[in-house]
């Protein structure tokens, strides 16, 4: 006998329910290489992630790099921007994403503070708090670096950053020595 069950079912089940889009920011540094470009093909590769929504990059900034040792004016100087980011992801997956964008761009860990083709830190996500083996958020350094606080405040004058408030009381962002890029390699 032929089955009278449908083969399609009728009923249209929702799926799971989608996780939230929060806003998160990532820093984006890089001394080697052809700067700019490594930018901004790291701002299309982190676009053209699933579960990334929007990424709105900030203007970049040129500054020496900053080494363990101090501010390193003999080593290749740094081009900084920052992109706020709408995403799904949770921020570990998120910081996988950044980690494997570095590597295709040829970001080798070798010291700390090294010198680097492309640097992205996750900054902060959504107002979370998280303190792990793998990660920590807000980054901690944040607050004191110029080379971030300067370009979150071109892409945002009124960004503030969880558990430090808002980042134009801050030192950094007075930072004289972060300049503006004026598209001229040095
Ligand atoms: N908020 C964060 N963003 C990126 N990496 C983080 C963060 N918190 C902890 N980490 C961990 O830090 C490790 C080293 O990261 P990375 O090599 O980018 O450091 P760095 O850029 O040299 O130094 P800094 O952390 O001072 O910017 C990563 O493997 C990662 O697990
Ligand atoms: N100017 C500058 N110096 C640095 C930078 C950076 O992005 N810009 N990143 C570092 C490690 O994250 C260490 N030093």
């Amino acid at each position: 006998m032929v089955s009278r069950t449908p083969i399609h079912d009728p009923v249209r089940r929702p799926g799971p329910p989608k996780p939230r889009a929060v806003w998160a920011v990532v820093a984006i540094g890089a001394n080697l290489g052809d700067r700019r470009a490594t930018i901004a093909q790291a701002v299309d590769d982190l676009a053209a992630v699933d579960g990334v929504l929007e990424v709105r990059p900030s203007p970049l900034v040129a500054s020496a790099a900053v080494k363990l040792s101090g501010v390193d004016e003999s080593a290749p100087a740094y081009l900084n921007g920052v992109a706020a980011v709408r995403t799904r992801l949770q921020p570990h997956a998120l910081l996988d994403e950044l980690q494997r964008i570095e590597l295709a761009h040829g970001r080798v860990r070798e010291e700390r503070w090294g010198d680097r083709t492309l640097d992205l830190d996750l900054i902060a996500y959504d107002d979370e708090t998280i303190d792990d083996e793998r990660l920590t958020v807000p980054h901690p350094r944040a607050a004191e670096r110029g080379f971030v606080v300067v370009p979150w405040l071109l892409l945002d004058p009124d960004a503030t950053l969880p558990g430090v408030g808002r980042l134009d009381t801050l030192a950094a962002a007075k930072d004289g020595s972060v300049v503006p890029d004026d598209g001229v390699h040095p």
